[in-house]
């Protein structure tokens, strides 16, 4: 039974407030955290948007789109009453200095509670708001700021919006969000990693022939298509959570748990990042596009389609949906294992995983029977749990056949609880004040100049993305990328995550 621990007295503020991010992922988290009585009745959650709205219409727009997204009857009348008494909304133009005297007049006048800026914002506006929160005197030793990502849209501006948010906060202060470290699996992947001999001496070059990291998505840009022009899969996708991923899996073993201790380890694997140079970046790298297609025998439209119902005509379209990169790290424990990475929208079905290809067996016992080496699959989403395939005797008498044959741990079997939204998590580690979920500044700024390398040698090369079907698991390059090396990508077959 799980044991929710309650949190200190607290003011946050949601600046964006209103946005699609405040309506899906952090007031549903907040009302689940209320839900299991981890909030102090004086604590309270103020919306901040430019619109103008009363605190009452707020809570009528929050119960609204509660009830929207829950399964029916969710919303417990008893908790909403506890829920929506804790709910303001401030009008505020976050680009001008007038207004937050009011927003301040808001809070608990003694400064007695941990204070919460969470900018669900473009990132353009982090620097402007810390330095109108410092202007009215609302920041103090005991406040946090939580900041969405992405920080930046390249290296320069990443370090002009860490600048200017560190001239307010310490970086002790700041919450640098990347989801995926919220996510249960996610964090299992340290307990698999650390919490078990059998892996780590084989965690290395020597013996892990490849590793492959798969995000896929089965939604298209859809309405956040705006957005989505503007910043494409590797700047939304691999910029953070994959290569946050790659951490994970690749640093060394840290001392400890302890927030600096991890940032520390994974610091190194991004300055490890073998650069992608102009000569390199075409043979090592794959942008996609999806044109219509069918997903789950439902047909749908290609990107250009979507850009021109948003308004944003086909010949300005710039974004890849897809992206895939061969990755190497060059560093005592992996020189030699490439890490390939893809991620894109629309691919036949949402799922992540995790693959570690082991090398073949030094020689064969068996004749001129096939082996197949020894594979690792970590599955983060939606289904969530390890498989590792071994090779086995086929039962029977006469002959010696041998099976590749897996073993499977679902953590849904194994554990009978729900988990909750990484969001609710994220939230409550910042309430806490334990920033070992998120992402310190020299790694965003490192894993941006990584990226830029990248886009900077697109544009260089003029490498357009190449077009795949919606519904298939992306442009045929991706299927070059490996098997020029001999290599092929494990898909899930339908069901549960077994790679094939
Ligand atoms: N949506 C998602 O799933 C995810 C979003 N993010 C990031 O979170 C941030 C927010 O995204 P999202 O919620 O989708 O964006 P939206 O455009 O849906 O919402 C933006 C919010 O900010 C408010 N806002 C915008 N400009 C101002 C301003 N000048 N002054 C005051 N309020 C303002 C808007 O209200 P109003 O217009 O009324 O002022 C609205 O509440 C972005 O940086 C995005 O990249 C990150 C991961 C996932
Ligand atoms: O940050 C983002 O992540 C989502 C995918 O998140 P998931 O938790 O559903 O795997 C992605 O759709 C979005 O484009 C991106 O901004």
């Amino acid at each position: 039974m799980a044991e929710f621990v309650p949190v200190d007295p607290f003011d946050l503020v949601i600046f964006g407030g209103t946005g699609d991010l405040a309506e899906r992922k952090l007031l549903p988290a907040l009302y689940h955290r209320d839900r299991d009585e981890q909030f102090s009745v004086d604590s309270l959650i103020i919306g901040v948007s430019r619109s103008e709205i009363s605190d009452d219409e707020y809570v009528t727009w929050v119960h609204e789109t509660l009830t929207k997204q829950f399964a029916p009857n969710e919303v417990d009348p008893d908790v909403w009453t506890r829920f929506s008494a804790r709910l303001r909304h401030q009008c505020l133009d976050l680009k001008s200095a007038d207004g937050w005297a009011d927003l301040d007049a808001k809070f608990d006048p003694e400064h007695e509670r941990v204070r919460v800026f969470y900018l669900a914002t473009a990132s353009s506006l982090f620097g402007p708001v810390a330095q109108q929160l410092h202007d009215a005197d609302m920041v103090d030793a005991r406040s946090r700021i939580v900041l969405e990502k992405p920080v930046g849209q390249d290296y320069p501006s990443a370090c002009a919006v860490n600048d200017a948010v560190g001239a307010v906060f310490e970086e002790s202060q700041i919450y640098r969000i990347d989801h995926y470290l919220g996510k249960e699996t996610v964090q299992n992947l340290l307990a698999l990693r650390f919490g078990n001999s059998l892996f780590e001496p084989l965690w290395e070059r020597g013996a892990v022939e490849h590793v492959q990291i798969t995000v896929a998505e089965d939604l298209g840009a859809g309405n956040r298509f705006e957005f989505y022009e503007r910043t494409g899969a590797l700047r939304d996708m691999v910029q953070n959570h994959m290569l946050q991923l790659l951490c994970l899996v690749a640093m060394e073993p840290p001392a400890s748990m302890h927030h600096d201790d991890i940032r520390n380890e994974k610091i190194k694997v991004l300055r490890a990042l073998k650069p992608i140079t102009r000569a390199s970046v075409d043979d090592v790298t794959v942008r996609g596009r999806y044109t219509a297609g069918i997903i789950d025998d439902t047909p749908v439209p290609g990107y250009e389609k979507e850009g021109r119902d948003a308004g944003v005509p086909s010949d300005e379209h710039d974004a890849e949906t897809f992206v895939a990169i061969k990755a190497e790290i060059d560093n005592w424990r992996w020189n030699g294992t490439p890490f390939y990475l893809r991620t894109g929208k629309r691919l036949p079905r949402k799922m992540s995983q995790i693959v570690f290809q082991f090398k073949a067996v030094p020689h064969s016992i068996f004749g001129d029977q096939s082996l197949e080496p020894n594979r690792l699959v970590m599955s983060l989403q939606p289904e969530e749990g390890v498989q590792l395939t071994l090779m086995t005797k086929e039962p029977g008498p006469g002959g010696f056949r041998m099976r590749s044959l897996p073993l499977n741990l679902h953590f849904s079997d194994a554990f009978a609880v729900n988990y909750p939204d990484a969001y609710e998590r994220l939230l409550m580690e910042v309430l806490r004040g334990n920033p070992a979920l998120f992402m310190r500044r020299d790694e965003i700024e490192t894993a941006w100049q990584w990226i830029d390398r990248i886009i900077d040698n697109w544009h260089a090369e003029q490498i357009q993305p190449e077009e795949y079907m919606a519904g298939s698991w992306g442009p045929t390059k991706s299927f070059m990328l490996v098997d020029r090396d001999r290599r092929r990508w494990f898909n899930p077959a339908p069901g549960r995550n077994e790679a094939s």
